[in-house]
């Protein structure tokens, strides 16, 4: 049988995933020297890697031709849900929150918001549940640049140490959940590969907590 394939978010979430790996005692050396190639074997062709942006990493899981993938719960949220998420992998945290200028009241008066996010439906469904009338306009990144050249009256975004919001004078108005990366599954790759993918699951649960 072919290898089991992962695919994994490449840039933040890539050396944490490769490190766990490590930490099991699969060999990474040919994604540590990668280069531009974007399917790379680990261990002794135990299971393949392919590195792939966030966002296509559940596109590539939820159309089967990635049996697992590791990718940010903000992905999850935003994009999908036609996958198992089967376990928190403890890296990659930080939150989602509300932020605007600081020492600016954001919830007072009666004109509508406009809210700029890289994440449209995270914040649909943060002010539906509140039940406010927001205009959405989505920034494809530096989304604190919004508020500051007068686009938005507040962003939807990640902020991790809180620098980012710090040096542009905004704050965090309220926090809205934890994210950290996951492992997902393939529902079918599960079905048919289930002893493969709950071993290789369990292996890097153990190894997350330190005791593999
Ligand atoms: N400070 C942070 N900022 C953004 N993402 C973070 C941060 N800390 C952890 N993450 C996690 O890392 C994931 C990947 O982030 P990364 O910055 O590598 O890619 P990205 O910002 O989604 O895409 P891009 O390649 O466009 O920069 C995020 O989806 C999130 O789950
Ligand atoms: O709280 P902090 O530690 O400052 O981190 C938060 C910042 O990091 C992310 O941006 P990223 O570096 O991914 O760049 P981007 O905005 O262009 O996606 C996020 O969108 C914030 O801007």
């Amino acid at each position: 049988m072919k290898s089991l394939r992962i695919a994994l978010t490449k840039g933040r979430l890539e050396k944490d995933t490769v490190a766990l790996f490590e930490k099991i005692g699969f060999d990474c050396s040919a994604v540590k020297n990668k280069g531009r190639k974007l399917i790379l074997p680990v261990g002794d062709n135990q299971f393949e890697v392919v590195l792939a942006k966030a966002a296509d990493v559940i596109t590539y899981v939820e159309h089967g031709v990635c049996d697992l993938g590791v990718v940010g719960k903000d992905t999850i949220l935003e994009h999908g849900s036609g996958f198992y998420e089967v376990l928190d992998l403890g890296f990659g945290k930080c939150k989602f929150a509300l932020a605007g200028p600081k020492n600016k009241e954001f919830f007072s008066g009666y004109s509508s918001k406009t809210i700029a996010t890289k994440y449209p439906n995270v914040a649909r469904n943060y002010f539906e549940n509140k039940g406010m009338d927001v205009r959405i306009i989505k920034i494809e990144g530096s989304v604190e640049l919004a508020p500051l050249l007068g686009l938005s009256d507040a962003i939807v975004d990640i902020v991790e140490t809180g620098s980012t919001l710090k040096e542009n004078g905004l704050e965090v108005i309220e926090s809205i959940c934890n994210i950290s990366a996951r492992l997902i599954v393939n529902a079918a790759s599960l079905k048919i590969r289930k002893a493969e993918i709950e071993s290789l699951a369990e292996r890097m649960d153990r190894a997350k907590e330190g005791t593999e």
